[in-house]
């Protein structure tokens, strides 16, 4: 071991991300084979008996990477010197509930846990949103941490972003690692825009050696923005593995870099670009470099993408009035 242990707190720990996702942390693969790692676990009180389970398996694991664990029921307590914050938990949908008491109920939540990570989280604190609808969570979490800079509160696309490269790459017969510059712009939603026209395959442009906007516009683009229900429908409870899976490459790409000549996809506050309402948590292409992200610029938009844009980010700008009508921000 190298260095003084990171800090990690995960949310929803004994929901079924939160079990695919420990172990990895604790491997080393969220933050590299040189960092050590303390997980500070925060569950609801109900939840807390498995999370103890789940933390005597870690235990079993022993990784030399891990230098603790800590089980919470209290945001404050969970979020205290916290480097990195994922906030898996949230409040699922259930029969007979409106859009609206969905993000109250999810308000309730990331409230208290955006004032916990202002109390108390490290200065260098990352926050990635993974509990849904994950853009909006993230900014209402952002809004009640005044303290902590804006850009540090990201909800996740990559898993939208890793779903387009593999049926991108089975489409045009390519290995997944051929794949680059592919881009989710927007919500993570069903509105979400997976757009290969920048993306390349082995150095060509992955439009041009697609050549089919039939199958772009009524297969590719529609697989991929309803791939969670697909996944539910086959599996009978929704995407965990995969999830916890892309949760683990949104932060170590933000934390150790995105690979030379390539981007990634995370929904992050949005400055203005591309004509995406500045402080809308939208997904971009973004580049990372030095612990810091930025978003791709210069990108030319057609007029296929330009519409498929804007209609996902018009559904970013509702659900923001839908929370600022509710008092959450
Ligand atoms: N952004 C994305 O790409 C994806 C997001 N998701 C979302 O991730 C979330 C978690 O999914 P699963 O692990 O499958 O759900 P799950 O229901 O198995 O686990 C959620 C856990 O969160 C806990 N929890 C609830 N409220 C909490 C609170 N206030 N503080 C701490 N913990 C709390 C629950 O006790 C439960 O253990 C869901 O909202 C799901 O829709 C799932 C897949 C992909
Ligand atoms: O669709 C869901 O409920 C879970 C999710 O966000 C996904 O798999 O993308």
């Amino acid at each position: 071991m190298t260095q003084a242990p990171v800090n990690v707190t995960v949310t929803g720990a004994a929901g079924q991300i939160g079990y695919a996702l420990l172990f990895r942390i604790a491997s080393g693969q969220l933050l590299g084979p040189d960092t050590p790692v303390k997980l500070r676990l925060l569950e609801i009180p109900q939840a807390v008996k498995a999370a103890e389970g789940t933390a005597l398996e870690l235990e079993d694991g022993a990784f030399p990477l891990l230098a603790g664990i800590d089980i919470f029921d209290d945001a404050k307590q969970a979020f205290a010197g916290a480097n990195v914050a994922l906030l898996v938990g949230a409040r699922p949908r259930t029969k007979g509930m409106e859009r609206a008491d969905l993000l109250e109920a999810n308000g309730g939540i990331f409230k208290p846990q955006g004032e916990a990570i202002n109390a108390g989280a490290a200065d260098d604190i990352r926050v990635l949103v993974v509990g849904n609808p994950a853009n909006t969570n993230a900014l209402i979490a952002q809004s009640h941490a005044p303290d902590v800079p804006a850009e540090r509160f990201t909800a996740m696309t990559r898993l939208d972003h890793n779903r387009a490269v593999a049926q991108l790459a089975k489409k045009l017969n390519a290995p997944v690692g051929e794949i680059t510059k592919l881009t989710i712009w927007g919500n993570h939603s069903a509105s979400q825009y997976p757009d290969i026209f920048h993306a390349e395959v082995g150095g060509r442009n992955a439009a041009e050696a697609v050549n089919d906007e039939k199958w772009l516009a009524e297969e590719f683009i529609p697989r991929v923005a309803k791939r969670g229900a697909e996944i539910i429908e086959a599996r009978g409870a929704s995407s965990a593995a995969s999830a916890a899976n892309a949760a683990i490459d949104h932060i170590h790409d933000w934390v150790l870099g995105t690979p030379e000549g390539d981007w990634t996809s995370m929904a992050v506050p949005s400055d203005g670009s591309y004509g995406v309402p500045e402080g809308l948590i939208s997904s971009f292409p973004v580049r990372c470099r030095d612990g810091k992200y930025e978003i791709v610029q210069g990108l030319e938009i057609n007029e296929f993408s330009r519409t498929r844009i804007d209609a996902s980010v018009a559904e970013l700008a509702e659900e923001r009035e839908a929370v600022k009508k509710l008092g959450l921000i």
